[in-house]
This record gives structure tokens, sequence and C-alpha cells, in this order.
């Protein structure tokens, strides 16, 4: 906490406004230098109060889980006036500064059960609290940096200019993607659910299925065939037609055996969740690797699957926020078995929609999350067709079941010789 207090100043912040806009960016100075305010601020009316809370300490699942909490125990505790907004706090364009907090708006008329909220968390709970002070003459802003260990630390409880400041070149959610919301390896994955098992005993079950480390990579005997996509894209009736056709093993990911866990982690931070995943995918290796020995196999979601919501979640806005095609991000993990070929099936969202109804399922949040906001679909489709090693071969969804396995079968004779 120190060292992020020495560095705060250096820091930037965004906040999100909504899903669609560019966030606001603004940074804090010792002295003011005739910048305009940030507009974010300029929009604050007379009566409103502004802050933001940010965890700040503990181990990085303490930290994730915090966070992944921290806006309900706000909601709980401060007026219902209160607007809450995502924000981030980051060193421009450094990996793994990113700091995830909440903008709090507060309308409400009296201050005082907002500010005696904060100070109860600052007092019991992992985080930095600043308040926002407007100027005498109404136009600049202050903030204020308020945490537990303010007293110890000379200067941090002097006040800083709000100031503008320019868009990153990395959007600051991509800072930390890597060995947080996606593992490129099997040892990284295994350690967040080895430091989960007092908190969340399942884990221990998990780590036992999964064994110690993944068999040492060697190419498959037999064509090793992935079929990706959303949702309803049709991967089920496709990779069973598959099976059928080529005599093949169907193997998925997660693999029948974490079934019994699988809601258990869905409900846990991205950090847990998508380790939890992550093994998933080395388990179903195994299998594969076991498999094709004799037979080809079909592989319902794998890897493409992991990263593609992985990175999609945790970057918000347009898909220009994503990281760009060419990006570490989008590597395969060096220690995890090569599918001889990945199919994804793509389909536009009204047939789509058309076919989930038919099927009339219940769908994951994160499929309904699909449904009401388009924006995230978009990032899905495009993080899947930018991951590379191997990369997918993208295939319309949309003609009838026996015509796209046909095209399938056509892409699978041309590169796997069967
Ligand atoms: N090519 C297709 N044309 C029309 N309907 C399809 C086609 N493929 C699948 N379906 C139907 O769409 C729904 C979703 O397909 P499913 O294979 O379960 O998708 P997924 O496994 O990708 O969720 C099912 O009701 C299925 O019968
Ligand atoms: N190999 C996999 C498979 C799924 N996932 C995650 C990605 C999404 O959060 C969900 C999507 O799973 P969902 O159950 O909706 O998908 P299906 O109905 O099985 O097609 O699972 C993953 O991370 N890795």
């Amino acid at each position: 906490i120190m060292s992020l207090l020495r560095q705060w100043s250096s820091r930037v912040f965004s906040v999100e406004l909504d899903a669609r806009s560019a966030p606001f960016y603004f940074a804090i100075q010792e002295s003011h230098r005739g910048e305009e305010v940030p507009r974010l601020f300029r929009n604050v009316q007379k009566y409103e109060r502004c802050y933001s809370v940010f965890v700040c300490s503990g181990d990085r699942i303490q930290r994730a889980k915090f966070y992944w909490e921290l806006k309900d125990k706000l909601q709980r505790a401060l007026p219902p006036q209160c607007d809450f907004l995502p924000m981030s706090s980051f060193l421009p364009n450094v990996k793994h500064s990113l700091m995830k907090g909440y903008f709090v708006k507060d309308t409400s008329e009296c201050s005082s059960s907002t500010e005696r909220v904060l100070s109860d968390f600052i007092q019991n709970d992992p985080v930095l609290v600043c308040s926002y002070l407007r100027g005498e003459d109404g136009r600049l802003w202050t903030q204020r940096l308020r945490s537990h260990a303010e007293s110890r630390e000379v200067g941090m409880s002097q006040e800083h200019y709000v100031v503008p400041s320019e868009a990153p070149d990395y959007h600051p959610s991509t800072l930390n993607l890597i060995n947080s919301d996606v593992f490129y390896s099997f040892e990284e994955a295994y350690k967040v659910l080895e430091k989960c098992g007092d908190i969340i005993p399942e884990s221990t079950a998990v780590l036992g299925l999964v064994g110690q480390r993944p068999q040492a990579r060697h190419k498959p005997d037999c064509p090793v065939i992935v079929i990706e996509g959303l949702d309803a894209t049709g991967k089920t009736t496709l990779t069973e037609s598959l099976r059928d056709a080529l005599g093949a093993t169907l193997l998925r990911s997660p693999p029948q055996c974490l079934s019994p866990w699988r809601a258990r982690f869905d409900q846990e931070p991205p950090l847990i969740r998508r380790a939890f995943y992550a093994l998933g995918n080395y388990i179903t290796a195994e299998q594969i690797g076991q498999e094709a020995m004799q037979t080809p196999v079909i592989v319902d979601r794998f890897w493409h699957s992991t990263a593609a919501y992985a990175i999609a979640t945790a970057v918000n806005g347009p898909v220009c926020n994503l990281p760009s095609e060419g990006s570490e991000v989008y590597c395969w993990p060096g220690d995890l078995l090569q599918p001889s070929l990945v199919v994804l099936l793509t389909l536009d969202p009204e047939e789509r929609r058309r076919r989930l109804r038919a099927r009339g399922q219940d769908k994951t949040e994160e499929e309904q999350e699909l449904d009401h906001n388009q924006i995230f679909r978009l990032r899905v489709e495009e993080a899947y067709q930018r991951i590379s090693g191997p990369a997918c071969v993208t295939v319309d969804a949309s003609p009838s079941a026996d015509q796209v396995l046909q095209q399938v079968l056509l892409l699978i004779r041309g590169k796997c010789h069967l």
C-alpha cells in the first residue's frame, strides 16, 4: 500500500459512463496550471458529491473477492441516492498496474450519512477512498485521498487538482489480463485454485481431478477438431453429427467430471472462475491425448472459448477497446495440446435468438447478457477471431444442419486428410 501511495500522483483515473462511450480519463497534480475541468466533473450538479472507492490491499485472491463484493456492499450501506460507475486507476501502459473501484455520485440532501459509511469502510476494509471537492469559484476540483495508512504517509493528506488526461494507448482493463483473466500455463491456473483452498473448499476436489501437471505435449496420432461459437450457434448438433460421420470420439470442455462444480465457480470473481475453466481445458487435453491414439476426436468448446469470453468480459466498451490483433493476449498456451483444426460457427444475432427461443432452455447469466448486450457479443466474436496458434476457421452456421455438416466435413478433409 505504501508504494501504491507513493506513485498515486502518477496514476490516471478512468470512469466508465456506459458500454458504448469512451471512458472519462483524468489525472491529479499538485498545482493548477489553468487546465479545464474534466468533462466528468463539469456535469456534476451543485448539490452532488463525488467519491471514489478502490480496493487496495490483500493478496490477489482477497482483492479479487473483495472487489467482486464491493458494489453490493456499498449499495447496501450507502443512501439510495448514490449512483455507482465502474472506475479504474492505473499507470498508463504499465502492465499489472490496474486497480479497480467505483466512482460514487451522491445526490442525497445531506452528506453526513455517506461520509459516515465511507469512514467505516476506510477503518475496516482494504479500501482507499477519494473525495472530490469543488473549489470556491465552482470551477476547480480537488481530489483528497483517504486510507487507513494515511496518517503514516507524509504528504498524502494534501489535496491534488483534478485535470483532464489523454486516453492511454492501451485500454486500462487490458493491463491486468495476463494470468488474471487468461492463463497461459497450467501452473498459473493451478496456483490460483491452490490459494483458494481455504475459502472455496471445492477447489481441493477440482485440483484432485486435475492431477499434478500436464503430460509433455505431443502431437496426437489422429485429427483433433474443435468446434467453437456462441451458445445456440449449433455446436451440439454439429459435434454429434461429426462424431457419427467420422466414427470419432466426442469430448467437451469443461469436461463432464467438472460439472458438479461449474455452478459454484461461475459465482466467483473472474480470477477464480477463469482459472477453473483453464484447468478444465487441461483435463480435456489429457482425455484428447488418450482418445486420439485410436480415433479422431471432436471437441465441443476449448481454449478459444475460455480466452475469448474472459477477454470480452474483462474489457468493457466497444470492440476497439480490445487488445489489438497480434497481441500476446491472443497466443495459445505453450503447454496446451494444439488441435488440428478449430471451426468457429457464426450466426446473425436474430437467427441465434430464434434458435435460443426454440430451444427454450435456461441460459447462463453470461448468455443472457449476450442477449442484452450486443456489444459484449461483438467483443466475444472478435476475440475468437484474433486468437492464434491455431487460429479458427469461420463457418456460417445459418444454412441447414446438414449443409453446415457437409461444409465442415469438407474443411476437415482438406486439412486433416481424413
Ligand atoms: N443448422 C441449423 N439450422 C437450424 N437450426 C439449428 C441448426 N443447428 C442447430 N439448430 C438448432 O438450434 C438450437 C441450438 O443448437 P445447439 O446445437 O444446441 O447449439 P449449441 O450447442 O451451440 O448451444 C437447437 O434447437 C438446434 O436444434
Ligand atoms: N472451454 C470453455 C468452455 C466454456 N467456457 C465458459 C465461457 C462462458 O463463460 C461459458 C459459456 O458456456 P455455456 O454453458 O453458455 O455454453 P454452452 O451452452 O455449453 O455452449 O463457459 C470457458 O471458459 N471455457
